[in-house]
């Protein structure tokens, strides 16, 4: 059995007195189970890459107290794995996603993600750590709250992120030293080798909120290579008239998105107006709400 393979085959297992019960995802190097003891019900996340999930641990303690990402429990060892305890998210974007009618959402609902994305992005940056693997799969909502099913955004996945600047601002190095224009949806800047920045983690996600309003990003990501860093560079150059016909609704923000730069500081607050902007009569900043019947999630 391969050591991936064998990965997902732990249920039943006990890690720090959490029964692994059943596997909720996976990814290229790791899996991730719900875990339970009594009536606390968590997640694991179990990985051979010690550096990654390391790096992953240390980001999620960081960030305990933001709200922009699964609480942090444990790092533990299991055997040949390493192990981080967290909170245990419902569904991730992605998987919604491809429940829904059309494998779109609906213009409101784009809206609140997208505001409640830039809020979880702006507390990653502000410590100075960029996430770098920006994705609608790597969005997750929190578990529902009654009354009335409220959810809301967290960021995941921090395996590839990097601390890219100490308290004075000077730039660190990633020994690791990946090379990001193997990554076909890396921003603009990555995917020609500049070292991602914070403003390419939104690049990024005005990519996934093309894909979430059903523009065929994964046809897009198949275009040869100089086709599809032409068509990058154009969303910059020219939004007015490369932005996807699915989201020329919300052309207020990737043209505000198009003219971000490593110098200038982001404005979070200025990228969240303008998400307001593009549709004046939902609230942005108002709740998500997650309903799922027969299986079928709705998320609104
Ligand atoms: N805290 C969580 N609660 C619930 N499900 C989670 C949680 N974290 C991750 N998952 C699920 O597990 C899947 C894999 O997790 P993650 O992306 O962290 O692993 P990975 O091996 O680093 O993946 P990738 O190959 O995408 O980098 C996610 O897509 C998500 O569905």
């Amino acid at each position: 059995m391969s050591g991936s393979h064998a990965l997902l085959t732990l249920s039943g297992d006990t890690i720090r007195g959490y029964r692994l019960s059943q596997l909720v995802g996976s990814g290229s190097y790791g899996a991730v189970y719900s875990a339970s003891s009594g009536s606390d019900v968590i997640a694991i996340k179990l990985s051979c890459q010690e550096k990654d999930l390391a790096i992953e641990a240390s980001i999620l303690q960081q960030l305990y107290y933001s709200n922009a990402v699964p609480r942090f429990h444990f790092m533990n060892k299991y055997g040949a794995y390493h192990t981080i305890g967290m909170e245990l998210l419902s569904y991730d974007m992605e998987s919604i996603r491809q429940k829904i009618d059309w494998m779109a959402f609906e213009r409101p609902t784009l809206i609140k993600f997208t505001y409640q994305a830039l809020t979880c992005l702006e507390a990653v940056h502000a410590l100075k750590i960029v996430h770098r693997d920006v994705k609608l799969s790597n969005f997750g909502l929190t578990q529902p709250t009654t009354p009335g099913n409220r959810v809301a955004v967290r960021l995941f996945d921090f395996g590839l992120s990097h601390t890219y600047a100490d308290a004075d601002g000077n730039l660190l190095d990633d020994d690791r030293n990946l090379d990001f224009t193997k990554m076909k949806y890396a921003a603009y800047d990555p995917s020609i080798g500049c070292d991602p920045m914070p403003k390419d983690d939104i690049c990024q996600l005005s990519y996934a909120v093309m894909y979430a309003a059903g523009f065929d990003f994964a046809q897009q990501l198949k275009l040869p290579a100089k086709d599809l860093s032409n068509w990058k560079g154009e969303m910059i150059r020219d939004p007015v008239n490369t932005v996807p016909p699915q989201v020329q609704f919300m052309l207020p923000f990737y043209e505000l998105v198009s003219d971000l730069n490593d110098i200038i500081p982001i404005n979070y607050s200025h990228l969240k107006q303008s998400v307001q902007d593009c549709l004046k009569d939902v609230d942005a900043a108002s709740a998500l709400i997650l309903t799922v019947e027969d299986g079928q999630p709705q998320l609104t």
